[in-house]
């Protein structure tokens, strides 16, 4: 989130506080006393008028007549004096001049006008104003004085009747000149704000409605050459209100000066245990805030061509979820296991117990068996009500999450068979079947989706309803902005920016959307590294080995229950055996001078699994069904004489065959073969069992000096190249 400073650049208004009269401003006030006057005068006028005219014992009408005449003179002083204009003084001298010439009228009516009475009073009462004149002249004056000062203080703006114009600063002179030449006038500047990589300016759009927010969104270039700025580092966000409701006139420009979406920011070196329960940070926001993803209950969507960085950005994503202790990893990977294979590089190797991917598919069959397997998790965990109605991970029930890359190659329209019986699996439309209902029930059950596809079109995504569930997206560089706005379901705005990450610099840079209609941030992911042996990966996997949790027992047998209904033989347990996952182990052997491995499923090597019993090597060899050895292929041939020239010229072995250690670890080394019996073992097959028991030694090579030495004390036959050979015990070698 952006956070928001306020800086008071905005003066003390200069506001002055208007005339009132009761209350409310009235400026014309002054114009009105003459009206006073005539008005008392004529009212004055009629009552004397109408008294005359009635019976003169009337005494009660006369009575009333002599109190109303001061009355109305009173009240004549009163409203002529109204108003703060007026001092204290001047005020009791009009009220009081005015009540006085009420009484003397009334006296003189119930007089007469001519007595030598009522000639002294008025003579008495014009001396008596003649008098206090002066006094009350010079305190009228005196608060004259005193209320033009008054006029002239600032008051605070709370009580300012009109809205105050925003101050002309320089920095708001400066980027209101700056915007108007780029393209876009009459914004007001408001705010300006410092962020990690910049500064961010609150501006206010015009109020004829002319320049809205989506049509600012297209001046980013003009305003990055006007202000001389790297290409995307303007961007905008509508401003919100503290509830989050969108403001339709304020809109933040966020500069980013340091450009973080051109920087490499790699991958922190940080291997502590995490939970599925907290977000952990992925990279950087363009304005230099760490970016966290939550990743529970939430289906995620990644979107980028190739060469983008999603693969990075998924490597992130792995790194951080295999710190999770209570997440358990499955990943389907479609690049034929190029993206899984650092992961389980150091189990491979034996360095480690047990791989942080739980399980992998690397193929459309074996992907259908995992999200059937997911299925039948997630209605396992809703039957039981393990957890209650939601569960919250931990280590003995661990969220799942099921990490597809280039998921349009399973569920995509263009992709897989056109119908079940061509052999090749289920169709797309019933793998986006399985997957969709896995993404709407699997949330309360802590069973979580990351997709990653190169384009999020329909086509390429399965069916909208898939799509839509989608609440996370993560769009990386796209190559049109069709594409673009694809990702961010027609937000022009983001779609321009997605389409500008195209240089090599933006490379891994993103854009991330949180819930629907969210708000759209620009970041970068961190680096993974760069190398082929993608070493970053493998040392994470090394040092993560122990960190994902293994999934429940009960969850467990739901998942190899219901891959065990689509047939064929394979369940949840067996997982890592030859045929489903031998290509991954046998590929991963270091071939040097090896023409490559065809990559068939049916591969002649296997992993060790903690889930499979780690006795009983019988159990790892081929059926008898499969077990027909094929006529040598040319590379076989090939791979044959490479050998045999390799064996002949290679320097002498430092294999110490007089070591004890060495000289038990061989002899269990021939009884496996031995066990394996006519089908033979491969070189991989015997080392997976070894290494499942705890009896195989340190380094790889040692095998094959231990293998070459057995097959020169003619303990054990070979058939093919050293590594790529089947081994027999001359018993059962015909
Ligand atoms: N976050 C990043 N920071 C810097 N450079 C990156 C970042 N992510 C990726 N790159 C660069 O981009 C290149 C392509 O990345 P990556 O292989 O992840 O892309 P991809 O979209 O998965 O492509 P492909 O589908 O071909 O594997 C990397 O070799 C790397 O140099």
């Amino acid at each position: 989130m952006k956070t928001t400073k306020k800086t008071s650049s905005r003066t003390a208004q200069q506001q002055v506080q208007p005339l009132t009269w009761l209350g409310r401003p009235w400026r014309n006030r002054a114009w009105l006393h003459p009206l006073f006057g005539s008005g008392a005068v004529y009212a004055a006028g009629q009552l004397l008028h109408a008294t005359e005219a009635l019976d003169s014992q009337h005494w009660l009408l006369r009575g009333a007549a002599a109190v109303a005449l001061p009355a109305i003179g009173g009240m004549a002083g009163l409203v002529s004096a109204a108003g703060d204009r007026f001092s204290e003084a001047a005020r009791g001298f009009l009220i009081s001049a005015g009540a006085g010439a009420g009484v003397w009228l009334s006296a003189a009516m119930l007089t007469s006008p001519y007595s030598q009475m009522t000639g002294l009073s008025a003579a008495a009462g014009a001396l008596l104003a003649f008098c206090a004149y002066p006094a009350v002249r010079s305190a009228q004056l005196e608060w004259e004085q005193h209320y033009r000062a008054v006029r002239a203080k600032p008051i605070p703006a709370q009580i300012t009747a009109a809205p105050a114009e925003p101050p002309k600063d320089p920095e708001a002179a400066k980027w209101e000149k700056l915007l108007a030449k780029a393209g876009a006038p009459g914004l007001t500047f408001r705010e300006r704000i410092e962020t990690r990589s910049g500064f961010s300016l609150l501006m206010r759009l015009p109020e004829n409605g002319k320049l809205t927010y989506a049509r600012l969104a297209t001046y980013a270039e003009n305003i990055e050459i006007s202000a001389s700025l790297p290409t995307g580092a303007v961007t905008f966000e509508r401003a919100t209100t503290d509830q989050g409701r969108a403001l339709a006139r304020e809109v933040w420009i966020h500069v980013d000066v340091e450009d973080v979406l051109s920087q490499r920011i790699d991958m922190p070196d940080e291997h502590t245990p995490l939970s599925i329960n907290n977000a952990f940070p992925i990279g950087k926001y363009a304005d230099g805030e760490t970016i966290y993803l939550k990743l529970r209950e939430i289906a995620a969507l990644i979107v980028g061509v190739r060469g983008r960085g999603k693969t990075n950005l998924l490597n992130v994503i792995i790194h951080q979820l295999s710190r999770c202790t209570d997440v358990t990893l499955w990943m389907i990977d479609l690049k034929g296991g190029r993206a899984v294979k650092p992961w389980l590089r150091p189990w491979l190797e034996g360095k480690v117990k047990r791989p942080v991917l739980d399980w992998v598919a690397t193929d459309r069959i074996e992907a259908h068996r995992m999200l059937a397997g997911a299925r039948g998790l997630i209605d396992q965990r809703g039957q039981t009500g393990a957890g209650g109605s939601k569960i919250k991970p931990t280590r003995e029930l661990p969220a799942v999450i099921v990490i597809a890359d280039e998921v349009a190659a399973v569920v995509g329209a263009r992709s897989g068979p056109k119908s079940v019986r061509d052999g090749e699996g289920e169709t797309s439309a019933v793998l986006a079947g399985i997957l969709t209902g896995c993404i709407q029930l699997g949330r309360s059950e802590a069973v979580d989706f990351i997709l990653a596809t190169q384009r999020s079109t329909v086509t390429m995504t399965g069916n909208g309803d898939l799509k839509s569930q989608c609440e996370l997206r993560i769009g990386l560089g796209v190559t049109n902005p069709q594409d673009a706005r694809s990702v961010f379901e027609g937000n022009s705005v983001a779609a321009r920016l997605l389409a500008k990450l195209k240089d090599q610099a933006t490379r891994g840079a993103v854009l991330i959307q949180d819930g629907d209609g969210g708000r759209i941030t620009p970041g970068k992911s961190f680096y993974m590294g760069d190398d082929d042996e993608q070493r970053t990966v493998t040392r994470a996997a090394e040092l993560h080995a122990d960190f994902p949790a293994p999934l429940d027992q009960r969850g467990q047998v739901a998942v190899d229950a219901a891959v065990r209904k689509l047939g064929g033989d394979a369940g949840y347990f067996d997982r890592w055996s030859e045929e489903r996952a031998g290509h991954l182990y046998s590929d991963d052997i270091p071939t040097l001078d090896e023409t490559p491995p065809a990559p068939t499923p049916a591969a002649t090597s296997v992993a060790p699994t903690s889930a499979i019993p780690t006795t009983g090597g019988a159990r790892f060899f081929p059926r008898s069904s499969e077990k027909t050895p094929k006529p040598p292929s040319v590379d076989e041939e090939w791979a044959k004489i490479v050998a045999e020239y390799e064996s002949s010229t290679a320097p002498e072995s430092d294999y110490d065959t007089a070591d004890p250690e060495n000289v038990d670890r061989s002899a269990r080394m021939v009884q496996i073969i031995d066990e394996a019996g006519d089908q033979g073992a491969t070189a991989s097959e015997v080392m997976a069992i070894m290494r499942a028991e705890g009896t195989l030694w340190k380094t790889r090579t040692t095998i094959y000096d231990a293998l070459k030495k057995a097959i020169a004390d003619g303990l054990v036959v070979r058939t093919g190249s050293d590594r790529r050979g089947r081994y027999y015990t001359p018993r059962h070698h015909g």
